[in-house]
């Protein structure tokens, strides 16, 4: 009810304040119910008559007056109001019955107009939501709808055209439904084919029927181009037709702008004519355009195997639930994903590939896995050997997808995040600390001076390297696990096309593996049997304390982003500083988070899923690709030396520690390095 203030708006600050038509009706109401509860009113009310004798209306124009309220007599006046209101004269009682009606018209007219705003603005409210309003994701959403309704029923107008005036022995009767007309096409190839949720007649002259070209990421999509695409440009430009009615010809004008666009698309791929590389479509189906339409933020939920609890209860599936019952308070949270405990590591990895196979075509995607310690993160990124987790397989989809042509470079390089301390875990010989430092905006914002970069040809090798930087990882047994990881592991691989000449243009994709450390609560990690002042017991609560710290910082970053604040925390943690390329704009992340379901942990598993709930609230924007900076360097933990051309060499950057050469060192990075093709 703020009176038309202009809510601080200075142009509006001179205007004649207007008061708002719910006021004056709030105001009418409350004088009539003053009224009802006053003394005359309750005695009208008791008479079964509507106004009271004595009794002035409220006005249209407002409540009465304080002098006017007060002249009337009180109610413990010793009147009898009902002898009042029996001797009032007939006219007078006329005329008060009339001010009431005139006052009930008014507010009839009043609500009513009320209604009319009120209408006005949730049109209005539609129309922000879809301008600023509503989520990235709904917004691309609704835009995408509406697209594929008007291209639905251009391509649907155009295919009748194309049937009733189309040349040929074999043009429909107009008579004749479609439904009849395609049942009577040829058998085979040229009869009918369905394709996203269309079906395409052929005709012997028309030549209807799609001629072989390079799968469009439409047709995984479902869009409905694919079959306007297959229109040939000598159907339309065709002198045949008949000269169409005049309802048709005003239809072929309306259409023409999207007629002229599906022609202009085939042209340039029947003809040859290069699309630019924005508007290339991925190759392998449609991963980019598909991760758009998803978010470019989503959170996905596993439920650790292990005791149900009926504490905690799922919905499973796409935009399933999970209800947790804590403390007698009952939530709900909706995520993008909900795998049951039962679900296998390929279910999983199923759901991550088109965002892992967006990096070939320039996206930075970070998928990274966040819970209670031993809830299965790392045994969700890596897994078992007999039962790889989505590190090992997204490697093993990316490389197949890039096929044997070595037409893409993969660089590899991996650290780990021990106690604030950023460690390079794939260093040759032992594992090598490394210092973060502020980068230019083009490196993320970050740069990590002394990374190993390793240029990895084959799948063979790169799985290798991955052992050995997470047999790098430390871990300790704690309470509650016994293997558990007590550091932040980031393992990023930049995906460039290598065929073309290197430079700018070059897409160049970055995908970040993170399993984080579980957060626990530092009673938990401190209790494992140890003495107070053991210094095993000591460093486990140094380490959950920092791991809690640091999974605090990325909080904060995310509530930051969520609110859009123009400050974004991310050097409050090294966690964060290394994370801000893979949370920046343009970026996709996914979140995997790992709940319990033990009785015991629902403190821990509602404060997780409250995590990925604001999570999911956080917008990075449209997905952007990237393309490889001129240097040719990784586009995230950058350094600033240009990588080399020697696969599965490493190279660091300028200003990093010494690191000892292969044959210096010893143990196991020794070994695998070592054992590399060079
Ligand atoms: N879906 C699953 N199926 C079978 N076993 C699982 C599953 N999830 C977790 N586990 C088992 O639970 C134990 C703990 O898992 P894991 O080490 O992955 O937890 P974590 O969340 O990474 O813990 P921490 O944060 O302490 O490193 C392991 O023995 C793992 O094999």
């Amino acid at each position: 009810l703020g009176g038309g203030e202009g809510y601080g708006n200075p142009s509006e600050a001179g205007k004649t304040v207007e008061t708002p038509p719910l006021l004056t009706v709030t105001s009418q109401l409350l004088a009539l119910l003053a009224w009802i509860w006053g003394p005359r009113g309750r005695q009208a009310l008791l008479q079964g008559t509507q106004p009271a004798a004595g009794v002035q209306p409220p006005t249209p124009d407002g409540p009465p007056s304080q002098e006017e309220s007060s002249s009337y007599p009180a109610a413990d006046s010793g009147e009898a109001p009902r002898s009042e209101a029996q001797v009032r004269q007939p006219p007078q009682l006329e005329e008060e019955q009339r001010a009431w009606h005139r006052l009930e018209q008014l507010i009839l007219g009043q609500l009513e107009e009320l209604k009319l705003q009120l209408e006005h603005q949730e049109e209005e409210l539609g129309r922000l939501r879809l301008g600023v309003g509503a989520t990235d994701s709904e917004k691309r959403v609704q835009h995408l709808t509406l697209e594929n309704e008007a291209l639905k029923q251009s391509l649907s107008l155009m295919r009748d055209l194309l049937l009733h005036w189309g040349p040929g022995p074999h043009s429909r009767d107009p008579q004749v439904p479609l439904s009849a007309a395609t049942t009577q096409a040829p058998p085979g190839p040229h009869a009918k084919r369905s394709q996203g949720g269309c079906d395409v007649l052929v005709h012997g002259p028309l030549r209807l029927h799609p001629r072989p070209r390079r799968p469009h990421a439409t047709e995984s999509c479902g869009w409905p181009l694919w079959s306007v695409y297959s229109v040939p440009c000598s159907a339309l430009s065709s002198t045949r037709p008949p000269a169409p009615p005049a309802a048709l010809s005003v239809l072929l004008t309306s259409l023409s702008p999207q007629v002229s666009w599906a022609l202009g698309a085939l042209a340039a791929e029947g003809i040859g004519t290069q699309l630019s590389e924005e508007q290339q479509e991925p190759t392998m189906g449609c991963p980019g355009r598909l991760l758009e339409l998803k978010g470019n933020i989503r959170v996905l939920c596993r439920l650790r195997p292990g005791t149900p609890c009926g504490l905690v209860s799922t919905e499973p599936g796409p935009g399933g639930t999970v209800t947790t019952c804590y403390r007698g308070r009952q939530r709900r949270f909706r995520l993008d994903w909900v795998f049951p405990p039962d679900a296998s590591q390929e279910e999983v990895f199923r759901e991550l590939q088109p965002a892992v196979l967006s990096c070939l075509r320039g996206y930075s995607v970070c998928i990274f896995t966040y819970g209670q310690t031993g809830t299965g993160k790392t045994y969700s990124m890596e897994g078992p050997p007999e039962d790889p987790g989505i590190a090992p397989r997204a490697l093993q989809s990316l490389f197949q997808e890039m096929g044997a042509g070595g037409r893409h470079r993969v660089t590899l390089s991996m650290v780990e995040i021990y106690n604030e301390a950023v460690r390079d875990l794939l260093a040759p010989g032992t594992p090598q600390r490394v210092a973060v430092r502020q980068g230019s905006a083009g490196q993320g914002g970050i740069q990590v001076a002394g990374l190993t970069h390793w240029d990895v040809p084959h799948l063979e090798t790169l799985n290798q390297m991955l052992s050995l930087g997470r047999s790098n990882r430390a871990t300790a047994a704690t309470a509650m696990n016994q293997h558990s990881s007590r550091s932040h592991a980031l393992v990023t691989l930049t995906l460039r096309v290598a065929s073309l000449p290197l430079g700018p243009g070059t897409a160049a994709g970055t995908l970040h593996l993170v399993d984080l450390a579980g957060s626990e609560r530092a009673w938990k990690a401190g209790s494992i049997g140890a003495p107070p002042g053991d210094k095993d017991r000591a460093r486990r609560l140094r380490e959950a304390r920092t791991i809690n710290r640091s999974l605090l910082a990325l909080g904060g970053v995310m509530a930051a982003l969520r609110a859009r604040r123009p400050h974004v925390p991310f050097r409050d943690s090294q966690l964060t500083r290394l994370l801000q390329p893979a949370l920046g704009p343009g970026a996709t992340a996914v979140l995997l988070l790992q709940i319990s379901t033990r009785p015991e942990d629902l403190g821990e598993t509602v404060c997780s899923l409250k995590f990925a709930e604001r999570v999911g609230q956080v917008e990075l924007g449209p997905a952007r690709r990237r393309r490889a900076p001129r240097s040719g360097t990784p586009s995230s933990f950058s350094t600033d030396t240009q990588l080399t051309e020697t696969p599965c060499t490493p190279t660091q950057s300028p200003g990093s520690p010494q690191s000892p050469l292969p044959d210096s060192g010893s143990g196991l990075a020794l070994a695998v390095a070592e054992s590399l093709p060079r």
